[in-house]
């Protein structure tokens, strides 16, 4: 059996190469030649699964993104060839989340302003949204939750409507997918309109698509002196993204709010999960059996502790400042794929297993650290 499989996903000789010969493509550049006698192809969101690139896939029966977007792949296509497709949905959930916490410290850190009492709204209640309002929970603020598809089926009784959580927060953050028509369209959902309308002082996160926001409008928005702290993971028009905008965001990265050693790792394991079934194989191989010690794995904490003392543990694992310096400093010489390409190792916040007593320490574990006691 052939199977291509994108150059940046972790593991796939490991977890695959029982099935057959691996063979790995440039994510972006996937030519139809190239899926020739293929049978598996494994994707990353960078790769457009189209009729043009399936044009001369003459034995593909198993198509598997390691992500949990799917606006890269026409599903339908996929429906009416016969092909079998899966995505990751929640692999890189926890990551994503930690992104958004790390930053929130930080900024806090920054402003002097703990985040202790503020309004954080969450837009988008799915695997990621939960995940982090879980999380936040532990934090002592006030969370305002929109998802006006998930409150339509009543799985989510306290939804606020966008335009009012968008009034009401001093921070909002974004986990839609992108969805580009339709009554739920997500496609620059933050218009111009919505984007003036936000009140002086707002912090806006983006870990979903870029398209959520509409860039220019931003842009003219920043430049006219808003004072708004951005802090944005996805752009439009990705690797191609307004570069002016840069210098108006507070923490800048390349589309690597899902990219931790665990999260990718989860997005192949549950393509070859997947795979296993379509085979009726038994699917043996586990992320423990691949996934390295981390370079820190224990800490002490005292019986007290204050909002800084998290913030120090958040950040001695991951601290989203690495990597607003490495966009801002590399994007033009090295270009945004190859800083995706080349991101350093990050792990989540339950490598680290934090040893103490109180009843403070419950708010750790919530956080998603793993406790001792
Ligand atoms: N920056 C990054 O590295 C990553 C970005 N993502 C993006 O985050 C998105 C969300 O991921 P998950 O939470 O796992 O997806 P999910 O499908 O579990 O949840 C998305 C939620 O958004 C809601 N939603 C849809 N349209 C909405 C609207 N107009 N207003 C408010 N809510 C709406 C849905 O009802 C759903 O509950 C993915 O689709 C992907 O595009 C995902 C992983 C990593
Ligand atoms: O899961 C998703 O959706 C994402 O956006 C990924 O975490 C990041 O995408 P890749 O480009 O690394 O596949």
């Amino acid at each position: 059996m052939k199977i291509l499989a994108d150059q940046n996903m972790p593991l796939v000789e490991q977890y695959f190469s029982d099935f057959g010969e691996v063979e790995r493509f440039d994510g972006r550049n996937l030519k139809p030649d190239q899926l020739i006698d293929v049978e598996v192809l494994l994707t990353r969101s960078v790769t457009n699964v189209t009729s043009e690139l399936l044009a001369k896939a003459n034995k593909l029966s198993f198509v598997g993104t390691a992500t949990i977007g799917i606006d890269h792949i026409d599903t339908d296509l996929l429906q009416d060839k016969n092909i079998a497709f899966t995505s990751a949905p929640g692999c890189n959930a926890v990551a994503v989340a930690e992104y958004v916490i790390s930053s929130l410290f930080a900024l806090s850190q920054e402003n002097a302003r703990p985040l202790t009492g503020q309004t954080i709204g969450i837009v988008g209640v799915g695997s990621i949204g939960s995940c982090l309002a879980k999380k936040l929970k532990a934090l002592n603020v006030k969370l305002l939750l929109c998802d006006p598809l998930k409150h339509a089926q009543g799985l989510l009784n306290e939804h606020v409507e966008l335009d009012e959580l968008l009034a009401q927060s001093d921070i909002v953050t974004f986990h839609v997918p992108l969805v580009k028509k339709g009554p739920h369209k997500t496609l620059h959902m933050m218009d111009k309109v919505r984007l003036n309308a936000l009140k002086p002082g707002t912090t806006i996160i983006n870990a979903s698509r870029g398209d959520v926001i509409d860039n220019s409008a931003l842009l003219d928005l920043m430049e006219a002196g808003a004072d708004l702290d951005l802090v944005l993971d996805v752009w439009e028009n990705e690797p191609n993204i307004l570069t002016d905008l840069l210098a108006h965001v507070r923490y800048a990265s390349v589309h690597i709010a899902g990219h931790t050693l665990e999260g990718k790792a989860r997005g192949t394991q549950m393509l070859y999960q997947k795979l296993c079934e379509l085979k009726g194989v038994e699917a043996s191989k586990s992320l423990t059996d691949f996934l390295p010690v981390p370079a820190i794995t224990q800490v002490a904490i005292a019986e007290s502790f204050t909002e800084q003392d998290i913030a120090r543990l958040v950040h001695t694992i991951y601290d989203v400042r690495r990597d607003d310096g490495i966009l801002l400093r590399h994007l033009e010489s090295d270009g945004f794929d190859s800083l995706r390409k080349n991101y350093p190792v990050r792990r989540e916040f339950s490598t680290l297993t934090v040893n103490g007593d109180g009843s403070q320490l419950a708010a750790l574990g919530q956080l998603g650290f793993k406790l001792t006691n």
